[in-house]
């Protein structure tokens, strides 16, 4: 089966600032109506990456096309108004000196009344229709945003370019806000490529996140498998908070106080590092000094002592010093479960949440 045309495609894109590649070799390409999140932590080269596809910042090396045409190379160069991408960036910055409607229509071609008609129509799917005659300074923050959306969809862009688009808004209104633009984005069309350092922001808009580090693309999968078959411990950390256990290979098996691992492919005398994250650890009473029967599913438990348990809202989180090492292992458990410190208690690890990688330090 012929696989379509990438609506968006970029090639090996570089960006060098003082002789440092702060985009390193990214490669991307988006399907027609599909959302991407570029995920990763705060000056990993995100932003520069969404500058170079929408034309305001020259690549070093690579190229950008647009349903397979070439959009721009490190020669020639589609000049940004006529590339049809959609921009949204966290300062929606709308023109305060035009009213909400002519802010819609602004990048409309054609005559005002078809131009009011098409800024309208996006402004009633928006919920925003009585307020085409006010100015941007009378709407909240949130009400700018879905104005703000409204203009970047009018011209019907082929790609929509968004950049941190919700973090000047309100923790309550994030999420509905965020829902509706996924809706209106996914009838419009258009494809969109979403640059964030939230994770839960990537997973909840995502069709696919593509998770970048240090100018490179480390990973790239739908949110279930980017969160469920990490590529390394960094991957699984900046979804969550992480447990660490070291081991050594002997046959490729580490053993280790909670059983054994499998550490496939991994040289004997080399170290690997087990993660977990606190929701897969299980707890159990100590009963006089014994805990649960290893089980092949949860292996072995291990013995540690509370050292603090916070109620979070949703789950509680309890620390505990592990007798084996001295050291601390975080488990989070759904709801109010507040054990007091000192207490003893076994923990095992759901060993198929397990996730074994070759210890890089
Ligand atoms: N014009 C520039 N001149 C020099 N360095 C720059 C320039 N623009 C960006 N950088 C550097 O490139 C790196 C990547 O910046 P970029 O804004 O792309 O990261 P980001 O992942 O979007 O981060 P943030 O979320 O904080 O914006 C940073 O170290 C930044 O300081």
């Amino acid at each position: 089966m012929d696989t379509p045309t990438p609506r968006l495609e970029i090639r090996d894109l570089v960006r060098r600032f003082d002789g440092r590649a702060v985009v390193d070799h990214v490669s991307l390409t988006i399907a027609p109506g599909n959302v991407t999140c570029l995920l990763g932590p705060s000056g990993c080269g995100k932003s520069t990456t969404l500058r170079m596809i929408a034309g305001v910042e020259m690549q070093d090396e690579g190229t950008i096309h647009v349903d397979g045409n070439l959009v721009c190379d490190t020669v020639f160069r589609i000049p940004p108004e006529r590339r049809n991408i959609g921009l949204m960036f966290q300062d929606f910055a709308l023109f305060p000196h035009l009213s909400v409607g002519d802010n819609v229509a602004f990048g409309l071609k054609g005559d005002r009344a078809a131009k009011r008609k098409r800024a309208g129509a996006l402004l009633e799917r928006v919920g925003l229709s009585h307020f085409i005659d006010e100015f941007p300074h009378q709407l909240s923050g949130g009400e700018q945003q879905r104005v703000a959306l409204a203009r970047a969809l009018a011209p019907q862009p082929r790609i929509m370019l968004m950049d941190e688009p919700f973090s000047g808004l309100d923790n309550r209104l994030r999420d509905g806000i965020r829902d509706e633009t996924l809706a209106l984005l996914k009838e419009e069309g258009a494809s969109v490529l979403l640059v964030t350092h939230e994770p839960e922001e990537a997973m909840r808009m995502a069709d696919e996140i593509a998770l970048m580090r240090d100018g490179q693309i480390v990973q790239r999968g739908a949110p279930y498998n980017i969160y469920n078959a990490p590529a390394d411990k960094a991957a699984v950390a900046f979804f969550s908070d992480v447990n660490v256990l070291r081991g050594k290979v002997e046959g490729a098996l580490t053993d280790t106080p909670f059983g054994v691992f499998l550490a496939p492919g991994v040289p004997d005398g080399a170290e690997v590092d087990i993660v977990f994250r606190p929701q897969h650890v299980n707890i159990d009473f100590d009963r006089n000094g014994r805990g649960p029967h290893p089980t092949e599913i949860a292996g072995t438990p291990a013995r540690g002592v509370v050292q603090r348990a916070r109620f979070l809202g949703s789950e509680s989180l309890v620390e505990f010093r592990m007798e084996f090492d001295g050291g601390i292992i975080r488990a989070s458990v759904p709801d109010v479960f507040l054990p007091a410190a000192g207490t003893p208690m076994w923990l095992s690890v759901r060993r198929n949440r397990c996730f074994v990688f070759q210890a890089a330090d």
